[in-house]
């Protein structure tokens, strides 16, 4: 007994010093919060929901409710200014659609970007997700190694080279459409996008490995990959890698493709975690180059569908007439179309913005900022200020006509700066491509019932999958 109620008296004091331990962690950390609020609160923003979650009780509620949550940022954006903030707990975030700091931090290799935000895409639920590879990396001198391995993968002269698969692949997608308009079978363009833009880059990455490919089913590989995205990757990226790696060893002749570049940001990298960088820029090309051209594509034609008064086909038809074989050439004079997939991006920029962390104090329209902050740049508030562009909830390609005045950074789609998108180039030539072909042979309306409503799965979708019913060219929706 006299055992008994000595342990019990060791339990309650141990419990006692616990929960003071509790207490006294959680009191330094309101007093840190404090000191946080005193340090920023002179930045206007929101009212904060709780002093401890500050704005995360708002922003979960946009979340959870099927709203997207940079709705309220725009809103919040209107109401507090070119810069405002929100706290998260500890943490401040500041929205910034300033375009003069735009300019000076996202032009700036200054800024890394801020880790936050990027080390949370290092891992996702628990396994490898992009890590260090060109997105994500933080250390300035390691992505600018990549970052120079890489470009000449990107290189208008490669780009060039990549036509036949834009066209082979895009033709590929002309034939099931026709199938459908044959069989009168509603087509969900999403769907259609998300197979021709993961076709394409399996194509473009491992040219020599890719005629292994066909023989799977890019239906299933697509849902395959949301299910077990890493596990899935890491396989046949393994094999990719390893025979190219062997292929360079015996000294065969192996083509200039993404793969071999991403081979040499390993051989080249000081730290010994080579066969994970390769992994990690594998997965961060198949991440970066499928999902955000194919929502392009799909915002477009959901766009067009709608307006049927923008009128894209007239120049299709002059440019490239009944040819099949697009041109680089062919691509340049197809200016409209530009105007149309630019136009996309402002109102629905797939990838909806990048943020940087600021490591020295920083002035914004005469709001000093002290150091040791994040900054968002969303480009989706962006393009839907309408002191950035009259009108702006209307779809108008003549926004981005060669003659317009050029928005002076208000408009990043692709982001700016050195940080910039890597597949820009090659993501409009593939959606040009692509666009080209589909106005060329087909006509299609949106089935009716559909919302036009946006899906927010960190990069922006339609919601309703954009389905359509498609008809050949000049066949009336009788015959
Ligand atoms: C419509 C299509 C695309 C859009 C809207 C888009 C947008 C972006 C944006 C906003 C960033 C900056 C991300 C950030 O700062 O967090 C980015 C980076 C990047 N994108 Fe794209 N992207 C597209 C297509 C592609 C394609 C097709 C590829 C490759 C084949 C690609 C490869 C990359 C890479 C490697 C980076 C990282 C660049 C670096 O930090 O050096 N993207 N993209």
């Amino acid at each position: 007994m006299a055992l008994f109620s000595f342990f019990a008296g060791w339990i309650s004091y141990l419990l006692i010093c616990l929960l003071g331990l509790i207490f006294i962690t959680f009191l330094c950390f309101c007093l840190y919060i404090k000191y946080i609020h005193l340090k920023y609160d002179h930045i206007p923003g929101p009212p904060r929901d709780s002093f401890v979650f500050g704005h995360l009780t708002t922003i979960q509620r946009e979340m959870s409710n099927d709203r997207i949550v940079h709705d309220k940022f725009l809103e919040w954006a209107e109401t507090y200014g070119p810069v405002y903030r929100i706290n998260c707990m500890h943490v401040v975030m500041l929205f910034v659609t300033c375009p003069d700091t735009t300019k000076e931090v996202l032009m700036s290799p200054k800024y890394p970007k801020a880790p936050l935000v990027y080390k949370r895409l290092f891992n996702l639920f628990g396994q490898r997700f992009l890590g260090s590879g060109l997105v994500t990396a933080q250390n300035h001198d390691e992505w600018y190694k990549q970052r120079r391995i890489m470009d000449p993968a990107f290189s208008s002269l490669y780009l060039r080279g990549q036509m036949g698969a834009f066209n082979e692949r895009a033709e590929k997608l002309m034939d099931k459409l026709a199938d459908m308009a044959d069989t009168n079978t509603a087509a969900n363009m999403q769907h259609m996008f998300d197979c021709v833009t993961l076709d394409v880059i399996t194509k473009v990455t491992v040219t020599s490995c890719y005629p292994q490919i066909p023989t799977l089913h890019l239906h299933f590989i697509l849902h395959f990959i949301k299910l077990h995205l890493f596990e899935y990757l890491t396989i046949l990226h393994i094999q990719w890698i390893n025979e190219r790696k062997m292929a360079v060893q015996n000294g065969e002749d192996v083509p200039k493709d993404i793969l071999t570049q991403i081979l040499k940001t390993a051989e080249e990298n000081i730290a010994n975690d080579d066969e994970e960088l390769m992994l990690d820029n594998f997965v961060t090309f198949f991440i970066a180059g499928q999902e955000s051209t194919a929502n392009q594509l799909a915002f477009a034609v959901m766009e067009l569908g709608r307006l049927p008064d923008i009128l894209t086909k007239q120049e299709v038809d002059d440019v490239i007439g009944m040819k099949q074989e697009i041109s680089f050439d062919d691509l340049g004079k197809m200016t409209y179309l530009s105007q149309v997939l630019k136009e996309t991006l402002r109102l629905y920029p797939t990838a909806p913005g990048t943020s940087r962390f600021i490591p020295n104090n920083i002035v914004i329209n005469g709001i000093p900022i002290p150091a040791g902050v994040s900054f968002v740049f969303n480009s989706y508030v962006c393009g839907r200020l309408d002191k950035f562009f009259e009108d702006p909830l209307k779809f108008d390609p003549e926004r981005f006509h060669p003659d317009a005045a050029k928005p002076y950074y208000c408009y990043y789609p692709f982001s700016l700066g050195p940080r910039s998108c890597l597949g820009q180039s090659f993501a409009q030539m593939e959606a040009k491509v692509v666009m080209a072909k589909l106005l060329q042979r087909f006509d299609f309306s949106l089935l009716p019932g559909q919302s036009f409503d946006i899906l927010d799965t960190g990069s922006l979708r339609p919601k309703s999958g954009v389905v359509c019913n498609i008809r050949h060219r000049g066949q009336t929706p009788a015959d």
